[in-house]
Formats: structure tokens, C-alpha cells, sequence
């Protein structure tokens, strides 16, 4: 005698975004496969064009199939993410108190600051989100390439005495990855078919937030708790640098949670909304979340880039066109990022 659906399979997994979106996986355990391509992008660096666009076809095929890839050979110094990383444990390891001084909630309407331990609960799961984030933002004093380096930062940081040397530290990390996020943003203006130099004007001012998080170890099931909660980013893409311990996980379009592995040297390259939304679904802004049953805690950076506050989202003409309208409502840049962190900060997801 046959069995049915209901009696072979688990009911499918469903949860609502921020962004509005709701998903459905098919079993909460997460598998190893090696969907996640490694792209070697020395060739950006190349002064010939045609070894960038070689480098622009293999972000195309990623970012329109997946929508997350590692890159090597990028460039960045790892002894500053060494660094980085130091000063981040030495931050999550001060006292309550001193954390609390720089609460996020003293910032309304922006997402920087510190964000406590099990603060929010992004897929409202029995236990809330088992981390904690400092998020900090752009600075043009620190943009060598900054057109108005007095212009204000929004940031809010712990005093020196606090911790000496901290903000340093992360902008030193900070500034290589600004660097490298415009070169890649024409790797992405080509892998486009547009003129490398497309989204030039976008990002003099770029919207480049960054944060630490802290996960410790779960013991909770993963049906109960979450270290960060299915979610997608806000902006353009994110690069986010592990450390050796694993738990970052992407829903395939499968409806698998398929490990993001630590590679070493490597940052996780992923498509956020606001590409998405530009590109008109040629993109994927994939959903990922982390889940640390690694019995080890973990550490990461992702810096978050996206376009100037202050510009229109325009669709990417390549990607509109008859029979191919542009699906979302277009707006500046500076009104979906308020959109949506006040939707994070709200805590419920
Ligand atoms: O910690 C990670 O690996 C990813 C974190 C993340 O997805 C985020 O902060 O948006
Ligand atoms: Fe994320």
C-alpha cells in the first residue's frame, strides 16, 4: 500500500521576511555541496579588459543562479582581518555595561551600534537569535577616494578609554574592503553588459555599513533557535569574512540549506535587495541565516555595500525591457534602506 505525502513527508518550513517575501524550506537540516562556486578574481586587477570581463561572466552566472559566491585572490591583506578579529573579541567580551553605552536603540531609524545578545527573533523561533552585532557605517574620512572627507559619519563607537584602538582597527579593515567593493562594483557594472564605469556615480558616496558578530556556541536544536534568522540583505551585495568556524547557511533554490564552508582567505560574496530589485530578479538576493553547532564560538564581518543614499534605484537597462517590465516600485536608495531598518530594528523577524 502507497503512503501519502503527509504520512512520508515533514510539513515544509515556512517563514515571513523582512522584505516581505515568505519562504519555505523543505527540511531545516542543512547539507554540504559544492553549489557555492569559488571565483578567482585576480583578473579584475588586470589592465586588460578582456581578462576582467572573463572574471564578469563567472559573477554573472553566480549571481544570477545562486546569488552567493566565494571570492580569492581579492587582494585584501588578511593579517588586517587578523587584526580585526582581535579587536572584535575584546568588544564582545567587555562587561554589559559598557556594550549597552553604545545600544543601537540610541540611534533611531539607523542600524548601527551594538545589538545584544539574543535581542531579536527573526523567524520567531521558541528562543531568540543567539548573537550579537556592533554595526558601524561609511565615514568619507576614511574613504581615500572620498570627494568631501569632512562630511559627518552616523556611527556611534565606545569611548577610547573604553577600548583603546577599536575604531581603528575596524576602519583599517574597513577602508581595503571600500576599495575593493568599487573595483568590484564595475566587475558587476560588466557582468551587467554595461560600461564598467555604470554605477561609478553611485557609490562616490557608497552606503558601506560593516558590523562584528559574536555567536556562541548552540546547544538549543535548530528548530528551536537560530544564530541569526533566515533573512536577505538591504543593499547591493554583502562580502563577509569568516572566521574558521562554520554555521553561514543558503536556502537553494531547492529549498536546501546548503553550508557556506569557511574557505580560507576567502569572503562570502552575496546579492542583496536593492541589486535585486535594480536588476529586476536577474540577480537573486539568495536568503541565508547562521546556525553555530560547531561547539566553538564564532566571529564574522560582513561589510554591506550598497549605492548612495541619495540616488534613484533605477532598473538596469539591460534587464528591463518589452515583455520584461520593471517588477518593483522605483525609489531612492535612502528611502528603502529607512524602510528596512526600521523593519529590523522592530526585532520581530
Ligand atoms: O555571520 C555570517 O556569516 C553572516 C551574517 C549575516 O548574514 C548578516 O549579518 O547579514
Ligand atoms: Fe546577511
Amino acid at each position: 500500500m502507497s503512503q501519502t505525502a503527509t504520512e512520508t513527508a515533514p510539513p515544509p518550513n515556512t517563514v515571513t521576511l523582512q522584505n516581505g517575501q515568505t519562504i519555505t524550506f523543505n527540511s531545516n537540516t542543512s547539507i554540504s555541496t559544492d553549489e557555492i562556486p569559488i571565483i578567482d578574481v585576480a583578473g579584475i586587477y588586470s589592465s586588460e579588459l578582456c581578462d576582467r570581463v572573463a572574471v564578469a561572466e563567472q559573477v554573472r552566472e553566480a549571481a544570477h543562479r545562486i546569488g552567493f559566491f566565494y571570492v580569492v585572490n581579492h587582494g585584501v591583506d588578511p593579517a588586517v582581518a587578523d587584526t580585526a578579529f582581535e579587536y572584535a573579541k575584546r568588544f564582545f567580551d567587555l562587561p554589559e555595561e559598557r556594550k549597552m553605552e553604545v545600544y543601537t536603540g540610541k540611534v533611531p531609524g539607523e542600524y548601527v551600534g551594538y545589538h545584544p545578545m539574543e535581542h531579536y527573533n527573526r523567524n520567531g523561533w521558541k528562543r531568540k537569535d543567539l548573537s550579537e552585532a556592533f554595526n558601524w557605517a561609511y565615514s568619507a574620512s576614511h574613504d581615500p577616494e572620498a570627494t568631501d572627507p569632512s562630511a559627518p559619519s552616523i556611527s556611534i563607537w565606545p569611548s577610547d578609554s573604553v577600548l583603546p584602538g577599536f575604531k581603528d582597527a575596524m576602519y583599517a579593515y574597513h577602508t581595503p574592503l571600500l576599495q575593493f567593493a568599487r573595483r568590484l562594483t564595475r566587475t558587476f557594472a560588466l557582468a551587467l553588459h554595461l560600461p564598467e564605469d555604470a554605477f561609478d556615480a553611485y557609490i562616490q558616496q557608497p552606503e558601506a555599513g560593516m558590523r562584528i558578530l559574536h555567536y556562541p556556541a548552540q546547544t538549543a536544536s535548530v528548530d528551536e533557535q537560530n544564530g541569526i534568522g533566515a533573512h536577505t540583505d538591504f543593499e547591493c551585495f554583502t562580502m563577509v569574512t569568516q572566521d574558521g568556524v562554520s554555521g553561514l547557511e543558503v536556502l537553494s533554490k531547492e529549498g536546501h540549506w546548503v553550508k557556506a564552508k569557511p574557505v580560507p582567505a576567502s569572503f562570502v560574496v552575496n546579492i542583496a535587495d536593492c541589486f535585486m530589485r535594480q536588476t529586476n530578479d536577474f540577480f537573486v538576493s539568495t536568503v541565508h541565516r547562521v546556525v553555530n553547532r560547531s561547539g566553538r564560538e564564532r566571529y564574522s564581518a560582513p561589510f554591506f555595500w550598497g549605492f548612495d543614499r541619495r540616488m534613484v534605484l533605477e532598473p538596469v537597462e539591460t534587464c528591463v525591457g518589452e515583455g520584461n517590465p520593471m517588477k518593483y516600485p522605483v525609489m531612492t536608495a535612502g528611502e528603502y534602506y529607512a524602510f528596512r531598518a526600521r523593519k529590523a530594528k522592530e526585532g520581530k523577524y
